[in-house]
């Protein structure tokens, strides 16, 4: 059997730019692609709710309707956007080779770190923790995508905002003003793209699988079992970073901050590669009862 596979994707620059990778290849493999961009959801009449059907995230969930409407065959994520729970029905086809992991801040001269000033960003993971580094800054709510971000920055008096590296180096607008924040830990799957297709679709699921590339798989796995094990439904200020050395050690680093950042609890763990089968559930396991149980308490009453 052959088939043209549909790939779904959204219509902001990085979205394009991650499908786009994933069409040439498997293009380069020899299969016939297609790109289908999902615009939204608002036109689409549906017979089960969606929450029935397990559907929860706002940047997946466009796409998740258009796979399960036989619409597309494939959508392309960047992992840390995708629920720890996917839909019914829909599963994982294929974890693409890691970029850039890290946070970095776009800034406008770096004077203000050492005194006052307010940086930008829309994410309590990043928000909390720089709090916690920077007390006495002020820390304002920035959205939309890259591109939109990036104009918003500038056109404000903001001394910075904080993007991913990886989404700014793919669409290759990371300016030159930019710093590391090596401290900073990344979300699960931050720098990961995933391929997800449906269940029943062994074809699709085949021919996707080829992409895998099973250290990020691995590495994204550990984290994305620790923010589960965690969050319980919630978006919780949580970081996690898993990386599998030349030795098949893979090396963890994981916490939960408290949303003012005043709080973190934090965990640093090595274990083999051949043993990571249900580590990240035990480094959570090991955040909940250093008090981050009390501290997800806390949160989730604030934010539901
Ligand atoms: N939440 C938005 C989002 N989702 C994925 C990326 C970039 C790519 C990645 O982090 O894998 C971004 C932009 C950002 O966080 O600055």
């Amino acid at each position: 059997m052959n088939k043209v596979i549909r790939i779904g994707t959204r219509d902001s620059e990085l979205a394009l730019w991650q499908a786009k990778t994933v069409q040439a290849a498997l293009q380069k493999l020899g299969h016939q692609t297609q790109l289908v961009p999902v615009k939204s959801t608002g036109d689409l009449n549906l017979d089960v709710p969606l929450y029935e059907m397990g559907i929860t995230g706002i940047f997946t969930k466009t796409l998740d309707i258009a796979m399960l409407t036989g619409k597309v065959d494939i959508a392309v994520h960047s992992m840390k956007d995708v629920p720890t729970a996917l839909p019914k029905g829909i599963v994982e086809a294929a974890v693409l080779k890691r970029a850039n992991t890290k946070d970095i801040l776009i800034h406008k001269g770096t004077e203000f770190l050492e005194a006052e000033g307010t940086i930008a960003t829309g994410s309590l993971r990043r928000k909390s923790q720089w709090l916690n580094r920077y007390p006495n800054h002020k820390v304002v709510d920035l959205r939309g995508n890259v591109n939109t971000r990036m104009q918003k920055l500038e056109d404000n008096d903001w001394n910075g905002a904080i993007f991913a590296a990886a989404g700014l180096e793919r669409i290759e607008i990371k300016p030159e003003n930019f710093i590391d924040l090596d401290w900073m830990i990344p979300a699960p799957a931050q720098g990961a793209m995933l391929v997800v297709a449906l269940e029943k679709d062994e074809f699709t699921r085949t021919a996707i699988g080829a992409l895998n590339h099973h250290q990020t798989d691995l590495e994204v796995h550990v984290e994305r079992e620790f923010l589960r094990t965690l969050e319980g439904g919630c978006t919780a200020p949580i970081g996690a970073l898993a990386k599998i050395d030349n030795d098949d050690i893979l090396h963890f680093k994981g916490a939960l901050f408290s949303l003012d950042g005043s709080q973190k609890i934090e965990i640093e763990k090595r274990i083999a590669v051949d043993r990571v089968a249900e580590f990240g559930k035990f480094c959570a396991e090991e955040i909940l009862a250093k008090g981050g149980a009390e501290l997800m308490k806390q949160i989730k009453e604030v934010l539901n």
